[in-house]
């Protein structure tokens, strides 16, 4: 298992209001697995994702990630925690925009402070598995919608995360490209990594072994028909 909500919840502060953004829930996530998050606007998708990416902390309960209770981390090892372990992909790629392809690829890894040759070789090898490797010299915005988010997923992939999240990583791309892209995602779940993926779209089931519903904070899993998705 590579991460675990036990009876957490997550609550928003602001001014005299109390906004329970996720109600007490307990899900896990195993290796190999692709987990669809589904729901309505505001129901609390995002704070799941930023609570299984270690970016916000559960105001009541437990959070593991490899194994490691969040709450027991300070700010830095969290950090440590979420390049080590952890690949983002964003609807808008968010790749940097004056760095080639390459180097946004490379970027975790300069993080991390490798060796320039080890940052070759793993660049490179990241470039080959989503095969970009003939458009690494390209600047972003001379790549389609599709090859920037296979560069982004490159770049999620590139520390070698066990877990990689993508809050909807298809929304901004054509059929074509969201097949491409998820096909990548679920490649990753073959070498045992786990991905959840946020997502408004029914067309990505396909791709689930598993799909859980978020509606007003509240967690539900679901079944495996496409109705149920459609909900
Ligand atoms: N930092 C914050 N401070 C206060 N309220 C917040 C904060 N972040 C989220 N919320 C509230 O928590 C609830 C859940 O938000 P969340 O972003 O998780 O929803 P979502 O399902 O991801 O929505 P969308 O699909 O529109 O991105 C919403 O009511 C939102 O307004």
């Amino acid at each position: 298992m590579i991460a675990q909500l036990i009876n957490a919840n997550k609550l928003y502060r602001t001014g005299d209001q109390t906004i329970t953004a996720l109600s007490t829930t307990s899900l896990q996530l195993n290796e190999g697995e692709l987990l669809l998050i589904i729901g309505p606007s505001g129901s609390g998708k995002t704070t799941l994702l930023s609570l299984l990416g270690c970016l916000i902390n559960p105001t009541e309960g437990k959070l593991l990630i490899a194994h490691q209770d969040v709450n027991q981390l300070s700010a830095r090892e969290m950090a440590t925690l979420r390049l080590n372990t952890i690949g983002f992909v964003f609807q808008q790629f968010n790749l940097l925009a004056p760095l080639t392809a390459e180097q946004n690829v490379a970027f975790p890894l300069k993080m991390q402070r490798l060796p320039a040759a080890e940052i070759n070789r793993r660049t490179l090898e990241a470039l080959e598995k989503v095969r970009m490797t003939h458009r690494r010299k390209n600047l972003p915005r001379t790549l389609s919608g599709g090859e920037q988010q296979r560069i982004a997923i490159a770049r999620a992939l590139v520390t070698d995360p066990k877990l990689v999240l993508c809050d909807e990583p298809t929304a901004s791309l054509d059929k074509d490209s969201l097949d491409v892209v998820m096909e990548e995602l679920k490649n990753l779940t073959l070498t045992g990594k786990s991905v959840a993926v946020v997502t408004h779209d029914p067309r990505l089931q396909r791709y689930a072994d598993r799909a859980v519903q978020v509606k007003n904070g509240v967690v539900s899993q679901l079944g495996n028909q496409p109705a149920d998705l459609m909900d």
